[in-house]
């Protein structure tokens, strides 16, 4: 192969479609299509290792929970294994009443004769027959005209026909793929179509799946949404069919397709979850349907444990999801950088004091929650991570709201330890660096707090009295009053040659019923220092005493 100086002259533009007045453009996507999951089938076909009969049926269960209706199962002639598992699962009575199972079948007599086989005994099901139809594979792969191979899907519709009628005791269905539907010239796939539709006879009510595939993606969307648009309008008897998407994504979109091919008339797609499939991968039914939930559109597909769904996939497929897909990727909710977190952390307080339900959280286009993802998907901590994002942690993993000006001076704290450490830092990473730097009960520092009680003199008076333990040996505090932190300040003063003056107070409960505490916050100055203390306690009263000895501690 001699390399050629512009090898994109290799290549040659696709073109466009002759469809001037199309409608598609202007259309929205107003419901749910019907979903077919290929994952058993185009999935399994395309990975190292093809599922046993154990993946096989995890698969299964698991489109089952999600709710998918219409499942290929496998391709019953491809050898004992698919064929074992198939006419197993129609035996087990594992095939919901609502769900149908459809397989798939190259055109060819015997094949399509074991596809039926092993259908034997099912209520309902899908046969999907195909046989490519464009000019590259008419003229490289079966080197026939195009009326041989319209003949090709003929025959085989008539052995289906043939194959169905001597089982009448399952409620069959039929679907033919034009194979490589959109590189092949658009009338000719009508002709094939409507071909199949002649021997099938399909009416409204028992209509054929017309299922026309993107094989290879080998133009941009708008494209296969003229073709789709054109075959629709164009296909005689078109109320006798349901057209079918099954996009790939070579250039990268296949969702896009077919988001374009649903407004241009589709009915029903086909497609893997997480996008697994041959090459590329198949269309992503995961980004699909929530797509669609994102416009406020149900996908009647239930993804709400999206974790559980991923474990499934990757443990079938053998391989991993990546962490930027789609909704599913462990990354896409996670914010590490400073000005995404402190957007994300005002979205979610304005948010939860809405009163409508409409989701407006900055960089978030859907709530995380949705998919059973909680708070610790959606803010992680670095060294890019800035104060919004640390407070969000502590408010979630601990329930303490500190206060703004608070947030920035523990915010050094935490440069600092990731810096030290060079990685991202955990919840309990950040817990740890905030007990350490207002040293929130830890038993090795100057002032700690022994005992602490509070009563009322006979006037209503409040008293209180409480032990501190300085430097390992007891003195006693003692006030009275309603500036209780005022009088334990000048108390640590008078008798500890402490330099504090008081500049800002603010407290708040944490957490309810029998773990019921408060958590208070004080804001000091000591000779030119700004120092802050926390407190966190049973009550209120001793959480702003806590909160005094910490900002002690760091004075002193
Ligand atoms: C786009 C898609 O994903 S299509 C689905 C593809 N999936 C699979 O192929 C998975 C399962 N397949 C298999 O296990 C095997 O292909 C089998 C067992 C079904 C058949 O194997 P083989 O008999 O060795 O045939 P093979 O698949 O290589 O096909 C080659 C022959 O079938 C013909 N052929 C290919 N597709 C079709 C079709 N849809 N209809 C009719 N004939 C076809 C080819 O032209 C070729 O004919 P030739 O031998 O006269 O040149
Ligand atoms: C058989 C057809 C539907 C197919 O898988 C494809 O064209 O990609």
């Amino acid at each position: 192969m001699t390399m050629l100086e512009n090898p994109s002259i290799k290549y040659k533009s696709f073109g466009q479609i002759n469809l001037p007045d199309r409608q598609w453009p202007t259309r929205m996507i107003e419901n749910a299509p019907r979903w077919l999951s290929t994952d058993l089938r185009d999935g399994n076909q395309s990975i190292i290792d093809p599922m046993d009969a154990v993946k096989k049926r995890r698969f299964f269960d698991q489109l089952i929970e999600i709710g998918v209706k219409e499942i290929e199962v496998g391709f019953p002639s491809a050898g004992a294994t698919e064929f074992d598992f198939i006419s197993g699962l129609v035996k087990s009575g594992a095939i919901p009443d609502d769900v149908t199972v459809q397989v798939l079948t190259q055109s060819r007599e015997d094949l399509i004769r074991t596809s039926f086989e092993s259908l034997e005994g099912a209520r309902s099901a899908i046969v999907h027959l195909y046989n490519a139809v464009s000019p590259a594979w008419r003229d490289i792969v079966f080197r026939m005209s195009k009326d041989e191979v319209r003949e090709i899907a003929v025959a085989g519709a008539k052995i289906m026909r043939e194959e169905a009628a001597k089982r009448p005791e399952t409620d069959w269905h039929f679907q033919y793929s034009p194979e490589t539907f959109s590189t092949a010239e658009l009338d000719f796939s009508i002709e094939v179509c409507a071909a199949v539709m002649e021997v099938l006879a399909p009416t409204p009510d028992r209509p054929i799946i017309l299922n026309l595939p993107a094989t290879v993606e080998a133009a941009t969307p708008n494209i296969y949404a003229d073709q789709i648009e054109y075959f629709c309008r164009h296909l005689p008897n078109r109320e006798s069919a349901v057209i079918s998407l099954h996009t790939h994504n070579d250039r990268g979109t296949g969702v896009a397709a077919a988001e374009l091919g649903l407004m241009a008339g589709a009915d029903r797609v086909e497609g893997c979850l997480f996008g697994n499939g041959e090459r590329t991968g198949n269309c992503c039914l995961v980004t699909m349907a929530l797509n669609l939930y994102t416009q406020g559109i149900n996908p009647n597909l239930d993804f709400s444990d999206i974790d559980r769904v991923i474990e499934t996939v990757e443990y079938c497929n053998d391989l991993p999801v990546h962490q930027r897909h789609p909704y599913g990727g462990e990354l896409v909710y996670t914010a590490f950088s400073g000005s995404h977190q402190d957007a994300i952390k005002k979205g979610f307080e304005a948010n939860s004091a809405q009163n409508d339900q409409q989701w407006r959280v900055p960089y978030l286009p859907i709530d995380p929650a949705d998919l059973g993802r909680d708070y610790e998907a959606v803010i992680r901590v670095n060294s890019q991570s800035g104060k919004g994002g640390f407070a969000w942690v502590l408010e979630q993993d601990q329930g303490l709201k500190l206060p703004k000006k608070m947030q920035a001076d523990f915010s050094k704290h935490v440069q600092h330890m990731a810096d030290r450490l060079g990685r991202e830092l955990n919840a309990s990473d950040i817990w740890e660096a905030f007990q350490e730097a207002y040293h929130v009960q830890t038993p090795d520092k100057h002032f700690q707090l022994v005992t602490y009680e509070e009563s009322r003199a006979a006037d209503g008076t409040r008293l209180f009295a409480g032990t501190i333990a300085v430097a390992g040996s007891e003195q006693s505090v003692s006030g009275r009053g309603n500036g209780l932190i005022s009088s334990v300040v000048s108390t640590l003063e008078e008798n500890f040659n402490l330099d504090l003056k008081v500049l800002d107070y603010t407290e708040h409960a944490l957490g309810s019923g029998r773990d019921a505490r408060a958590a208070a916050y004080l804001m000091c100055q000591s000779g030119d220092r700004i120092i802050w203390g926390c407190g966190i306690d049973e009550d209120i009263a001793t959480a702003s005493v806590r909160a005094v000895l910490s900002a002690a501690n760091s004075a002193a």
